[in-house]
């Protein structure tokens, strides 16, 4: 599901968050009934190391810790009336990731992530040998997934291992999942009276599931970041949101087949599908009360078999032509204002784009912390990525990529997302409309007009910001138009008036007293309250919402 970078998504509490309660119990719950895992499924994952290895982190400027809050009485899973919060570290100690999926994302000695850790090669603890392979189920069909193909080999670093199974097809209960079956309209039907009952309790239901999952399979718990905050709403409205499309596959595949394939950067493996499903069912049955029958059991498997199919075999065409992430110097790191950097970054092998789009992107400081940035110019034939990062109040890793990223540190990518992407075939007259750093994917598609001339349509860029400072992209648009003089460049301050001939006032309002618009393909990047206003505005002066392009989460917007 596009997802829109930075603010949002960044915005989370500067504390860690409290210890998670013990699995096993929840608060106001009874024991938990884990669903039994059959044998044979998932890999057997080594042990982790006790201690992560001691990491000389960079020094950071000193740091003034908020005051903590007020302690409250005991909640219900608190056995004692003083809660000690624990204190976000200075340094945040930093441990390699997903040591419990070898294969997919072991990282060790001398490679380019480990370095980026600041690590001493020689302290980290020697690769635990990779378990054996499992032997790969035959498809239906008979073929079997690929493995997964090499990585480029870094320069001076030892070879990595070898995948133990880029993706595994779906083992557990694959036959129980109704796999040949997509759900009928009355198991639809079944599927949507019980999530009537289950969304006003949704967050219970989640933890409940989240335990579960846990208690099952607790390698899967390596693949989420320690906070689990945002993560444990997302993974289940998604399911709950896919589940409910299952009766409409073009839909489905729309939305679940990217998402399958962004997931392989998280170290998922179709193995996982099978036990999520267990996990799944197991909560809706203990939070759908009567509404809980065999046939509606039945009806979610079903459902959930379709999603699972889609995403994983999304995932496993992708293995066949792409890495599950990439590795990315930074070689260059400029402030453009006091609060936005950019960035540029050296993928270790190509990096398929298309302006507009945005990556998934993971630091050495936060790991399993993924925020999305778009490309703020065009691919280049030198290979190398540009992308904007303002710092955010609270936002972790805004805040690492703009103060604390250096060159030579090294950031994990995801692939390319997104479908706000240029249509040639199209004859509209463009307007482009970038607020704050949202004139990133602004500026890769006016580049892009650039390189390949627009065949006579002209293009209009409003670009807003609040303050007149705020404007360290307009040099680099107008350098553009100076060359194309179809490209316009319009500046919008919003709390200032004058300065870099810029206009003033919203920039919605801005865009609707230059209209009308109606002939016009519109794009639009920025804040999400801006993005709804400018499109709204738009469809009212009769601009065809299939030419609306945006990447709100959850929006539809025409591609
Ligand atoms: N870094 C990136 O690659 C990308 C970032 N974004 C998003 O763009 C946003 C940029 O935030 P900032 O730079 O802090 O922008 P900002 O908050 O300074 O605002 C930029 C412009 O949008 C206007 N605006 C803000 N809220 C508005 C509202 N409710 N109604 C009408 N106009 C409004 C402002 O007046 C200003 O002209 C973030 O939400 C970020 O997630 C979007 C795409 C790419």
């Amino acid at each position: 599901m596009p997802q829109l970078p930075e603010a949002a998504a960044d915005q989370l509490p500067a504390l860690e968050p409290a210890p998670e309660p013990p699995l096993g119990q929840l608060p106001g719950t009874g024991p938990l009934a884990v669903p039994a895992r059959p044998p044979g499924t998932g890999l057997a994952i080594p042990p982790r190391p006790t201690r992560p290895p001691a990491v000389p982190a960079p020094a950071l400027p000193a740091r003034v810790e908020p005051p903590l809050p007020p302690v409250g009485p005991p909640g219900p899973g608190t056995t004692s009336s003083t809660v000690a919060l624990p204190l976000l570290p200075l340094a945040p100690a930093i441990e390699p990731m997903f040591t419990r999926a070898p294969g997919l994302n072991w990282a060790g000695p001398g490679d380019h992530w480990s370095r980026a850790w600041a690590s001493d090669a020689s302290r980290l603890p020697v690769a635990p040998p990779l378990p054996a392979a499992p032997p790969r189920p035959a498809l239906p069909g008979g073929s079997a997934f690929p493995a997964l193909p090499a990585l480029a080999a870094v320069p001076g670093a030892p070879a990595l291992p070898q995948p133990v199974a880029a993706v595994m097809p779906v083992a557990a209960g694959a036959g129980r999942w109704g796999a040949e079956q997509p759900p009928t309209a009355g198991d639809i039907e079944l599927i949507r009276s019980c999530l009537a009952v289950v969304e006003p309790v949704a967050d219970r239901a989640t933890a409940h599931f989240y335990a579960l999952l846990f208690l099952r399979d607790p390698e899967i718990r390596a693949l989420f970041p320690a906070a689990m905050d945002l993560q444990r709403d997302r993974l289940f409205r998604t399911l709950l949101t896919a589940v409910r499309d299952a009766a409409d596959p073009a839909v489905l595949a729309g939305y679940l087949a990217p998402l399958g394939r962004s997931h392989r950067k998280y170290g998922t493996l179709s193995g996982h599908y099978g036990s999520v499903g267990e996990c799944l069912v197991a909560a809706l049955e203990r939070y759908c009360g009567s509404h809980w029958t065999a046939e509606a059991e039945l009806a979610w498997r079903r459902a959930y078999g379709q999603v699972a199919r889609v995403m994983s075999d999304a995932a496993e065409q992708a293995a066949k032509t792409s890495p599950p992430w990439w590795q990315a110097e930074i070689v260059a790191h400029r402030l453009s204002t006091p609060d936005i950097a950019v960035l540029t970054l050296r993928p270790d092998q190509a990096y398929p784009y298309r302006a507009g789009q945005y990556t998934a992107l993971e630091t050495p400081w936060w790991p399993r912390v993924w925020r999305h940035y778009s490309f703020a110019a065009a691919p280049r034939p030198d290979g190398l990525l540009t992308i904007h990062v303002k710092a955010v109040q609270a936002g972790w890793v805004s805040n690492a990529l703009v103060r604390r990223a250096a060159p030579g540190d090294v950031l994990r990518l995801g692939p390319a997302e997104g479908g706000m992407v240029l249509d040639h075939a199209d004859g509209a007259d463009l307007l482009c409309v970038g607020g704050g750093t949202g004139i990133a994917p602004v500026t890769a598609l006016v580049e892009e007009l650039a390189a390949h001339g627009t065949r006579g349509r002209s293009v209009e860029v409003f670009y807003g910001a609040r303050r007149h400072t705020e404007l360290y992209g307009l040099d680099a648009l107008r350098r553009l138009a100076r060359g194309n003089p179809w490209i316009t460049v319009r500046p919008v301050l919003s709390q200032e008036s004058g300065g870099a001939g810029a206009e003033s006032g919203e920039l919605p309002d801005a865009i609707a007293r230059r209209g009308p618009w109606s002939g016009h393909a519109a794009y639009l990047s920025g804040p999400p309250a801006m993005v709804r206003r400018t499109a709204a505005a738009l469809r009212r002066s009769g601009v065809l919402a299939e030419r609306i392009h945006h990447d709100l989460p959850g929006e539809p917007a025409a591609r």
